[in-house]
């Protein structure tokens, strides 16, 4: 049975709400819907960050002392207005949607102490607007001892799929964390983070330009990578471990880039991430044909660039060039594993997060 998903996505990026709607048996996509953005306010995302140094602290998964309350407020709030002004936008009533998948905001990933923290108030969420949602969708995963980390591999399965190209194929997403998704015929599916996304440029920028990123990568641009540095960092033990494996989105942030020209720390986290992704080549069973970039870093030019020069003789295309609405992907990704979740089907396996056995996952909200 085909199902409206409305998918809700906020990333590590702590930039805002990505809102998608499909239609999908959780197998095959039917058709995309529209989607939408609500970005956070200054006031929100500097909540968001308050809560990710408070998070550092937390015990348990449902624990949510001092600010972390107000942080879990904002963050359903924002997500209850994603979801007003996208239907009606769209003119789509709330009995047109069969489920939401609700992501949360994450807070802290700490799957060694089988601890991942996704904030927002799905029961809140659901009796708002009016649709059942599925939210909670790492917790089962984690709990079994799995990475909790990356989910959206299903679903770039199923995107891989439409495109009929010999693989390997690689989709890698960078946001806030980068993760890729190997895809060699129906059956291999391999998936892991690799490094960091944007969240080192972005935070670089915000205290060095007091800009939230850069803006088609066009800083970095001008100034000149430090490959020492570079190759120095991609010394830290997660760069050579084997897939299965997962971040924190403040995993690097102790990494310090010393006294540089600022045009230059852009260009050498910009590079440093770049690298990252690539350094996972050596780890894959074959050596990927083509490469396809979604989320954020999509848009910075001098990413896509810095990754042709280092993944040749592969082939390196932006997720936009194939066809996929690059920034939409996430969103989709979780109403498409709401959609999977509400009939029983794997969110999750041995090779993609490091589960056990294939698992389900998400908790219903009912409205
Ligand atoms: N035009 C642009 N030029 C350069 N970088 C951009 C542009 N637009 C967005 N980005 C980068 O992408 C980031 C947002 O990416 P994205 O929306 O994929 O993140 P996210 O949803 O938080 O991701 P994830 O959950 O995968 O970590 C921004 O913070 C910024 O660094
Ligand atoms: C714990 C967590 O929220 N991880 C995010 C983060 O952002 C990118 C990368 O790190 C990925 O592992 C994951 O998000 C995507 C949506 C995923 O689970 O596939």
């Amino acid at each position: 049975m085909m199902l409206t998903a409305l998918g809700l996505m906020s990333g590590t990026s702590l930039d805002g709400v990505d809102v998608a709607l499909i239609e999908t048996d959780g197998r095959q996509i039917k058709a995309f819907g529209p989607s939408g953005y609500r970005p956070y306010t200054e006031g929100e995302r500097s909540l968001l960050r308050q809560a990710l140094t408070e998070a550092v602290h937390l015990p348990q998964r449902d624990a949510r002392p001092g600010i972390l309350r107000h942080a879990e407020q904002a963050v359903t709030i924002a997500h209850a207005e994603a979801v007003a002004s996208f239907t009606a936008q769209h003119r789509i009533s709330c009995q047109d949607i069969d489920i939401v998948g609700f992501h949360g905001q994450t807070v802290l990933h700490r799957p060694e102490r089988r601890l991942t923290v996704q904030i927002g108030d799905a029961g809140a969420l659901a009796k708002t607007i009016h649709i059942p949602v599925m939210h909670d969708f790492r917790a089962a995963d984690v709990e079994a001892g799995g990475q909790g980390a990356p989910f959206v591999p299903v679903y770039h399965r199923a995107l891989a799929q439409s495109l009929n190209r010999e693989g390997p194929i690689v989709v890698v997403n960078i946001g806030g964390v980068s993760n890729i998704t190997y895809i060699d015929g129906a059956d291999t599916l391999i998936a892991c983070d690799t490094g960091p996304g944007n969240a080192l440029i972005d935070d670089f920028m915000y205290r060095h330009m007091h800009q939230a990123f850069d803006t088609e990568g066009r800083f970095a641009a001008q100034g000149k990578p430090d490959e020492t540095w570079i190759a120095q960092a991609l010394k830290l033990p997660f760069f050579s471990a084997r897939p299965p494996k997962s971040l924190d989105r403040n995993d690097f942030a102790a990494l310090k880039l010393g006294a540089v020209a600022p045009a230059d720390g852009a260009a050498t986290l910009t590079a440093f991430t770049a690298a990252a992704i690539a350094r996972i080549v050596p780890l894959l069973p074959k050596r990927p044909k083509c490469w396809i970039v979604c989320g954020g870093g999509a848009s910075n030019l001098t990413m896509l660039r810095m990754l042709r020069e280092r993944l040749a003789p592969a082939t390196v295309q932006a997720a936009e060039s194939v066809g996929w609405a690059s920034d939409a992907i996430e969103a989709q990704a979780f109403g498409f594993l709401a959609a999977r979740g509400l009939k029983g089907l794997p969110l999750s396996y041995p090779a993609t997060t490091g589960v056990p056995i294939p698992m389900t996952g998400g908790i219903i909200a009912r409205p």
